[in-house]
């Protein structure tokens, strides 16, 4: 390997997986757009750095635990001023944030909805009795045994190209993917049908890229503040306080999502039990300027309600 010297204004941080590449390639792009002098080239170096999240491939991420699986080492690498920027997928962003890093940029978002898999049914409602359906999501799978309790969830990890191997060498029946992460690599031809919000609530924050810097770096803050889809800010802001205030134990599966219509927002949440036989739900509507409030009253209306116990899955 050679050493060469960096001479790029800006050096993007990044997990290596195809989907991390395609979400960096996408800032890349957009900071040339708005600022002619990244639009040279070299002016703009991307290093994939590996975290937690890649190296563990077979076990539960909820199992793995902890939080940052998918962050911490890129939150390092900037706080050592190896890297400026990080582009994460903000799904995979701990609600509360390293001291001294700051999220002042995210893009606007893509399709919020989860994908429907299979090559043996249409949807949820059609699949067989019994059939088996894949996926690393507890939040995923509590909601489809709530629809459809027959079912047989299984863990399912790997990357978006592997899980649709496995799909087709029939080690599943179906499986269940972010929409958003199929259009950003250009697979969506593999979706049988987009879940409507209503028939599976999506992650918080799921469908949205965030891009980090360092709190004191003047000139990475101007180059996002270009960038940055006020709209999708808001929106993510409602989600991650209701996240932050259910804080979550991973174990608890957990959903949200936030709509803007002018200066309206509606807001729904939900936590469901990992059997899916238990739903709390709540839901609110207020303004823009509530997001974060609205987030928050949303986590503790549910919290009163679930009753202690519900969060403690642990045994
Ligand atoms: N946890 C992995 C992850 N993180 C973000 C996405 C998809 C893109 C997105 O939701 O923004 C995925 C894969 C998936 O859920 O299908």
């Amino acid at each position: 390997m050679t050493k060469t010297v960096n001479t790029a204004q800006l050096t993007i941080g990044t997990r290596g997986s195809p989907l991390a590449l395609a979400q960096t390639h996408e800032t890349r792009d957009r900071l040339g757009a708005a600022w002619p002098a990244l639009a040279t080239e070299g002016a703009i170096a991307i290093q994939v750095i590996q975290t937690t999240g890649d190296l563990i491939q077979n076990r539960p991420l909820a199992e793995i635990g902890g939080k940052g699986l998918f962050t911490k080492e890129l939150d390092d690498s900037m706080l050592d001023g190896r890297i400026d920027l990080a582009v994460h997928s903000m799904k995979d962003v701990p609600t509360v944030l390293p001291d001294g890093i700051v999220l002042p940029c995210v893009l606007p978002r893509e399709d919020v909805r989860d994908a429907f898999l299979s090559l043996k049914a249409k949807g949820i409602d059609d699949l067989p009795q019994g059939a088996v359906v894949g996926t690393a999501s507890l939040r995923r799978g509590a909601q489809i045994l709530h629809r459809r309790p027959d079912l047989q969830v299984v863990n399912f990890r790997g990357n978006v190209q592997s899980r649709l191997r496995k799909l087709s060498e029939g080690v599943v029946d179906a499986t269940l993917l972010a929409m958003a992460g199929l259009n950003r690599l250009g697979l969506s031809e593999h979706v049988t049908r987009a879940l409507e919000t209503d028939e599976m609530l999506p992650a918080v924050a799921q469908g949205a890229i965030g891009i980090t810097c360092r709190a004191d770096d003047r000139k990475s803050l101007d180059f996002l503040a270009a960038l940055n889809c006020p709209e999708t800010m808001i929106r993510i802001t409602a989600e991650r306080a209701f996240l932050l205030t259910l804080d979550g134990s991973c174990r608890t599966p957990i959903a949200a999502l936030a709509e803007v219509d002018g200066d309206r927002l509606s807001f729904r949440g939900l936590i469901v039990s990992l059997d899916g036989r238990t739903i709390h739900a709540a839901s609110r509507q207020g303004t823009v300027g509530d997001a974060h409030a609205m987030g928050v009253d949303a986590g503790r209306e549910l919290i009163q309600v679930a009753g202690p116990g519900f969060f403690d899955f642990k045994a």
